[in-house]
């Protein structure tokens, strides 16, 4: 039993054990169940809680849905609205495009014209140039060929006073088809309806008609200024009737102004292209009336009448003219109009301002040539240019000799380029002059006449040429025959009113053309030149 007591004991201990056990478990499943309770708790209130989060979120979700609904309505409106603009926008821009295209091809095909056209002009202007280059060499060989005397013709229009057969027609005073009896040809060939059968024609080195203008006039004469500031005497004669045109040709107005303004202009054109020689240029304004010069440049041209004298280099000089000096063609004009205020006009039955005296406006240049070219054993190449012994004061014989010299490649020398409006020549029945008038036309006929004589006898080649018959071809001697450059302009009327005075300058013209040089002198053997006719 005792055995069994301890036995139940040590069981009874056993079962304590146990039990003590089995009390801790079920306390610390009695804490685990109060911890999962209150977790059940707290997950319960955060249910509770997250189910009423929800149902806020649920109500915004739907009031966003909402909102992006209409939104989504709205863009897909804008959407609409944009589309429409940018199609219409899209179709205005491709049909600027197209525009722009089109004015591109326009504007291509224009440029590819410009090119054309550019290249044309600039193949013109060369050959132009070219041309104008031949031209100048032919003017220059012509000038060896036919002589140093050409002569120009222009025809001026009609004026309704010169009709002799009014107009049937317009029964107005105009000038009539009948009334008209001189015609250009062509540039070189004028002719004249007489009523003999044929018609007279003459030929000169240019005809120009009624339609040209005062500078086309100009653009032919400009190789004389070239010559002239080469070295040559020159001068430019405007001849014909009174009221023929000729104070219009060489002076012109001002807003048409003739050949002496264009050719001051040109002039210093050309001296500005020199840079390497100096030149000077001094001008004086004289008159021949009544075979006596007078200085329109002084304070009281009438006052004292002038003489020619002979220079020592065998030149005519008039030494008590006014002579001024010009550095642009501006100063010239300024002396022009004193000198014309000054010149014998008056009133005839065929011209208002009737001119009666021979203006004769005298530009003398003194150039100082200065040949930079390094020497050269090539005699031809080191020739300097024409004439530049004319009055150079450095010169020694040696120079002359050779005319490599430093001395002659820097020559000065003097030219005179003159410039010429003869007084009218006139029928004293037609112009109906009387008293001193009809002395003063006797005076310019006369003179006129002188002048024909001294071309017919350079033309004739006399051994006596009569320059001293009067005081034009007097002033006028260095200009005329020699290596002097003379350009005629004849003016005619085209009305048969002026029939014979038409007839009559033509045939002067005719025969100034006949003079000839005699044959073309080497270019450089003689340096010295007399004028042909004039006694060494
Ligand atoms: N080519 C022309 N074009 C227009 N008008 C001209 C032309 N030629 C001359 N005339 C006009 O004819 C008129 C006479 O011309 P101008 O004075 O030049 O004659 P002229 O020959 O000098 O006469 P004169 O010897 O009597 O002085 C002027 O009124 C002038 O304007």
């Amino acid at each position: 039993q005792q055995e069994e007591i301890t036995e139940l004991r040590r069981q009874n201990a056993l079962l304590h054990l146990r039990l003590a056990q089995a009390l801790q478990s079920a306390q610390s499943s009695r804490e685990e169940v109060s911890s999962i309770s209150s977790l059940q708790h707290k997950q319960a209130v955060n249910t509770q809680r997250n189910n009423q989060h929800l149902a806020e979120t649920q109500s915004e979700l739907q009031h966003v849905r909402e909102e992006l609904e209409v939104l989504s309505n709205d863009v897909v409106s804008m959407f609409h609205n944009l589309q429409h603009s940018c199609t219409e926008q899209l179709q205005d821009v491709q049909r600027k495009v197209e525009l722009v295209e089109t004015t591109n091809k326009t504007n291509d095909a224009l440029l590819l014209q410009i090119n054309e056209l550019q290249a044309a002009l600039e193949q013109s202007q060369s050959s132009h140039l070219r041309e104008k280059s031949r031209r100048r060499e032919l003017h220059n060989n012509l000038v060896e060929i036919r002589g140093n005397i050409r002569v120009h013709c222009r025809l001026r229009p009609c004026f309704s006073s010169e009709a002799v057969f009014p107009d049937s027609i317009s029964s107005s005073s105009d000038v009539s088809e009948k009334d008209v009896v001189v015609y250009c040809n062509d540039d070189e060939l004028i002719s004249v309806d007489s009523d003999l059968k044929p018609s007279k024609k003459f030929e000169f080195e240019r005809v120009y008609d009624q339609s040209t203008n005062q500078r086309e006039i100009f653009d032919e004469l400009q190789p004389i200024l070239t010559s002239f500031l080469d070295g040559y005497n020159a001068c430019i004669v405007a001849y014909g009737q009174t009221g023929s045109g000729k104070t219009q040709t060489m002076l012109g107005n001002p807003q048409d102004p003739g050949i002496v303004s264009n050719a001051m202009n040109e002039l210093f054109r050309l001296i500005e292209e020199k840079p390497c020689d100096s030149v000077s240029l001094e001008v004086s304004v004289a008159e021949v009336y009544n075979n006596d010069i007078y200085d329109l440049l002084a304070e009281d041209p009438k006052r004292s009448k002038h003489d020619i004298v002979t220079t020592r280099g065998s030149g005519r000089e008039v030494p008590t003219l006014t002579q001024i000096n010009v550095s642009c063609a501006e100063d010239v004009e300024t002396l022009m109009r004193i000198g014309l205020n000054r010149r014998a006009q008056i009133s005839t039955n065929v011209h208002e301002h009737s001119s009666r005296s021979h203006l004769i406006v005298t530009v003398s240049a003194t150039v100082c040539q200065q040949d930079t070219r390094p020497p050269s054993s090539d005699s031809e190449q080191r020739t300097p240019r024409k004439r530049p012994f004319a009055s150079s004061p450095n010169l020694t014989s040696d120079d002359i000799i050779n005319p490599t010299s430093p001395v002659a490649m820097a020559a000065t020398y003097k030219t005179k380029l003159q410039l010429v409006d003869l007084a009218g020549s006139e029928c004293v029945g037609m112009s109906g002059v009387t008293g001193p008038a009809l002395r003063e036309s006797s005076f310019i006929n006369r003179s006129l006449s002188s002048l024909a004589d001294v071309l017919a006898s350079i033309s004739e080649r006399r051994s006596h040429i009569p320059y001293r018959n009067s005081k034009l071809t007097h002033l006028l001697q260095d200009s005329i025959g020699g290596d002097a450059k003379m350009l005629i302009i004849l003016c005619v009327s085209p009305t048969r009113r002026f029939i014979t005075e038409t007839m009559q300058t033509l045939q002067f013209g005719s025969r100034a053309r006949q003079v000839q040089r005699g044959p073309p002198r080497k270019r450089g053997s003689s340096p010295h030149t007399t004028p042909r006719g004039e006694s060494p």
